[in-house]
């Protein structure tokens, strides 16, 4: 590589997810415009910006709550797909296209349930939305639902007790036991949601996203209103889905010191728009991002200021 060529980062090679010139629009207000960034496969990709720049928009986007005014959204299952691969879905107005070993999916197409039933996106949000009177347990059954409605054939196979349905009911139990013992909830499985501490209501939101198998896991602020142990516990809880499972994560964060720590990329976006794309450390120092981020409020500024003269003083 010459001196002035420019790094290929793993996201440009093998993006999960390429969002291409995404607009949208609420009436005459242009949050999202014409952005366009990729998630690289298996990697922790942070989507950072002032309050209001449009960020949980953007996943509104991703995850099929909003239809974009205008814009792709790829997603693509094994492997990035070929350009033959995306126009064809692009031209014959599919929603999808799966063959053995890969998949694409144009998620402004699809309704949310088919995001998550399908494109295999799952999402946390901004406030915290478990069903409180459930137990913790069955929180995590529900987020199966949808699977376990199919494999009971719309209750008939469960009336009858067939085979596809026990054994679908059973994993369907392992997963949600496996997810409580990762998140550090299995002694409170039968205990009402609505009891845990907060923090512990934040890693249930992600053992439930986590319990419908998911490739992409969209987190919106998952370190709000964490202490810094908690913090610490959720950056080690992201890594090991990562590590373990293969799974790719966007997360929208305001926490700096979460970001900075655990992310492979980070996308920043100020009133809808890009201002920067990079790994942690050229973001960090990136002068756009400084000041789009002094520009909101002094204690933003102290905040930026001290993280930053934190990362500097370690590297030194
Ligand atoms: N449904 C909606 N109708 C009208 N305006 C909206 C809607 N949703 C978001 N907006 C506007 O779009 C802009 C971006 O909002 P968004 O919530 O995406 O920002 P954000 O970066 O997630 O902010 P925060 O960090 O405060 O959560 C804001 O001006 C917001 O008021």
């Amino acid at each position: 590589m010459s001196d002035n060529a420019l790094p290929i980062h793993g996201w440009d090679k093998d993006p999960i997810l390429t969002v291409e010139h995404l607009f949208m629009r609420f009436g005459g207000l242009v949050a999202v415009n014409d952005l366009s960034f990729r998630v690289g496969r298996g990697d922790i990709t942070a989507l950072i910006g002032p309050n209001g720049a449009g960020k949980t928009t953007v996943f509104n986007c991703i995850t099929g709550f909003y239809k974009p005014s205008e814009g792709r959204l790829i997603l693509g299952h094994g492997r990035a797909p070929t350009a033959e691969e995306l126009d064809a879905v692009t031209l014959n107005g599919e929603r999808g296209l799966s063959s053995s070993d890969a998949g694409v999916y144009l998620l402004e197409r699809m309704p949310d349930y088919k995001v998550s039933g399908e494109a295999k996106v799952a999402r946390t949000f901004q406030n915290i939305r478990l069903f409180s009177g459930m137990t913790v347990l069955e929180n995590l059954m529900v987020a199966q639902h949808n699977a376990l409605m199919t494999a009971s054939g719309y209750s008939l196979k469960g009336l009858l007790g067939l085979p596809s349905w026990t054994t679908a009911q059973k994993d369907a139990t392992e997963r949600a036991k496996y997810w409580l013992d990762k998140v550090g909830l299995t002694e409170r499985a039968d205990d009402p949601a609505g009891d845990l501490p907060y923090g512990a209501q934040r890693r249930l939101e992600i053992a439930r996203a986590m319990c419908s198998g998911p490739i992409l896991l969209c987190l919106d602020e998952p370190a709000a209103g964490l202490n810094p142990r908690e913090s610490l516990e959720l950056n080690e809880l992201l890594r090991a889905i990562r590590a373990e499972h293969g799974t790719s994560i966007l997360l929208i964060e305001h926490d700096m010191s979460v970001v900075m720590e655990i992310s492979d990329h980070v996308v920043v976006l100020d009133y809808g728009t890009k201002i920067s794309d990079g790994t942690p450390e050229a973001v960090k120092h990136d002068p756009r991002v400084v000041a789009a981020y002094l520009g909101v409020d002094e204690d933003a500024v102290e905040a930026v200021e001290a993280v930053l003269d934190e990362a500097t003083g370690a590297q030194s």
